[in-house]
């Protein structure tokens, strides 16, 4: 009788409840215009499941940093377990395993080790800017690789070939496959995970232990490789030789479970992520050419255009900075932040349920006038101050995450977003597509509605400028 109520939200059917009502077409958008009815935390009961959706920086880092211990746990996802993700550190609660999974990752990924992954880094991206050299026209496929074999390289110490690219392909649409909400009855009746599988209407257990299969192997064939080549006295150079060998010599505070969490998520949790934020970046530097050209004048006057930037440039170079805070903040790579309470909360005088699936709407901070002025406009300069105002806030506060969960990888992603911006800008011009009379026509700017969220598919050119950097290029490979 005395409990708080629930946050307001649309009225339900008795049945379905919000179901029917749920958008599937960027939710995040439709949920932002639903706060001019019910405030900044909106809740919903679908799938046999409270839901809160919440709105606000404020009320983010309240519950996420503020309460980190009480929302330091995802929601089930009944699916990430059955294909094999429960070893994954952004799927696991936020155990004793999961803890020193994520300080491994986040100790092979600071500043005192970018000395040992930064050349490995530069490297790979000068590959990524001789492929566009040589076949622009495929430079989706090959930002795909390159996020793919650095990853590859820096974990496991390999170089990719095109079997194992497919292979990542499959596994990766696999994960999307698997946390898509609805799709799977089992996510709402978690008790089916029990019943055999060639009971009638047990499919998708058949579908989910092949795919669990098949994400092993890619996992643990690397794995047990790279353990026999250190066990025989190797003095390979990457993440898991590098934090095997310390483990096997007791100087190590982490374990081989640990190590094996890490391993078994970077690939996933980094190669989506970047794709979409290096896709973005293509599709907004495309239709906003003065911002190129800015970028490019500022390229040109501090680094010179004889050579490619080096990572040691990013400090100097504040504009390209200010690009790519922005392209963060346009289109955040994770609109939605899932969280789950592991006991009741109050907030706001208002009761939120343990284990009910909080969704932190990351691209309504985004674009939330208080913070941005006209938020809508791709423009690189509110990032700086100016005689009337503060920078706005760096998005990169929210865009990875908050509290518990805070991405650890965030180290690694801007080094890696930084190279690619500013060596595809010192030596393409990134130009509209031409239609068919042999005109320039700007691509629509419009974004995929998943967990992930990618620009839609669309064309740009990459005409080489004529600083010569190209053909010099051209002439290494
Ligand atoms: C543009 C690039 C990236 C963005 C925008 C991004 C964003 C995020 C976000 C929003 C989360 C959830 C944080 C939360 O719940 O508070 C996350 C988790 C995670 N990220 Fe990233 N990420 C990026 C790149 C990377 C890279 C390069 C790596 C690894 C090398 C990585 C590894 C992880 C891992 C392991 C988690 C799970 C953490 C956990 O659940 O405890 N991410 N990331």
């Amino acid at each position: 009788r005395l409990r708080a109520p629930l946050p307001p939200g649309p009225k339900g059917t008795l049945w379905h409840g919000n179901l029917h009502q749920l958008p599937w077409v960027e939710p995040w958008k439709v949920f932002t215009e639903w706060t001019k009815s019910y405030g900044p935390l909106i809740y919903l009961h679908a799938y046999g499941r409270n839901i809160l959706i919440v709105h606000g920086f404020g009320p983010a880092a309240d519950l996420m940093d503020k309460r980190a211990l009480l929302y330091a746990r995802r929601p089930k996802w009944s699916m990430a377990a059955l294909t094999g993700r429960s070893q994954n550190i952004a799927f696991m609660d936020h155990n004793e395993r999961q803890r020193k999974a994520r300080a491994l990752m986040q100790s092979a990924l600071n500043p005192r080790a970018q000395r040992e992954w930064g050349p490995v880094l530069e490297a790979e991206t000068t590959k990524l800017i001789q492929n566009l050299v040589i076949s622009p026209e495929d430079y989706k496929r090959h930002v795909k690789w390159y996020l793919a074999s650095f990853i590859n390289r820096f974990t496991f110490g390999f170089e990719i070939d095109d079997a194992h690219q497919k292979m990542a392909d499959e596994l990766s649409a696999h994960t999307q496959q698997a946390l898509r909400p609805g799709r799977w009855v089992v996510d709402i009746v978690p008790a089916l995970i029990y019943l055999p599988e060639w009971l009638p209407g047990m499919g998708f257990k058949r579908w989910a232990s092949e795919a669990k299969a098949k994400f092993n192997s890619f996992v643990d064939v690397p794995f047990q490789a790279i353990k026999r080549s250190v066990m025989s006295g190797s003095d390979d150079r990457c993440m898991v030789a590098n934090m095997l060998r310390e483990i096997m010599q007791g100087e190590s505070k982490f374990d081989e479970p640990a190590l094996i969490s890490a391993a078994s998520s970077i690939y996933t949790a980094a190669t989506d992520t970047t794709a979409a934020i290096l896709l973005n970046f293509l599709l907004l530097i495309t239709t906003h050419p003065e911002v190129q050209q800015k970028a490019y004048a500022e390229i040109r006057e501090i680094v010179g255009s004889d050579r490619l930037p080096h990572l040691a440039d990013q400090a100097s170079l504040p504009y390209i900075n200010a690009v790519m805070k922005e392209v963060h903040r346009f289109n955040p790579v994770t609109p939605m932040i899932p969280r789950s309470p592991v006991q009741d909360d109050n907030y706001n005088d208002y009761r939120i349920p343990q284990d009910t699936w909080v969704m932190f709407n990351i691209w309504s901070i985004a674009h939330d006038s208080t913070l941005y002025a006209d938020p809508d406009v791709f423009r690189p300069e509110r990032h700086f101050a100016s005689s009337k105002a503060e920078p706005e806030m760096d998005p990169r506060e929210f865009t990875f995450g908050f509290g518990k969960r805070i991405c650890p990888g965030s180290a690694l992603a801007n080094a890696q977003i930084y190279l690619v911006i500013s060596t595809i800008l010192s030596v393409f011009e990134v130009r509209p597509p031409l239609n068919d009379e042999g005109r320039e026509e700007m691509p629509p700017i419009a974004y995929t509605s998943t967990f992930v969220s990618f620009p839609k598919p669309f064309s740009c050119r990459f005409v080489p400028r004529n600083n010569g950097l190209a053909q010099q290029l051209a002439l290494m490979i």
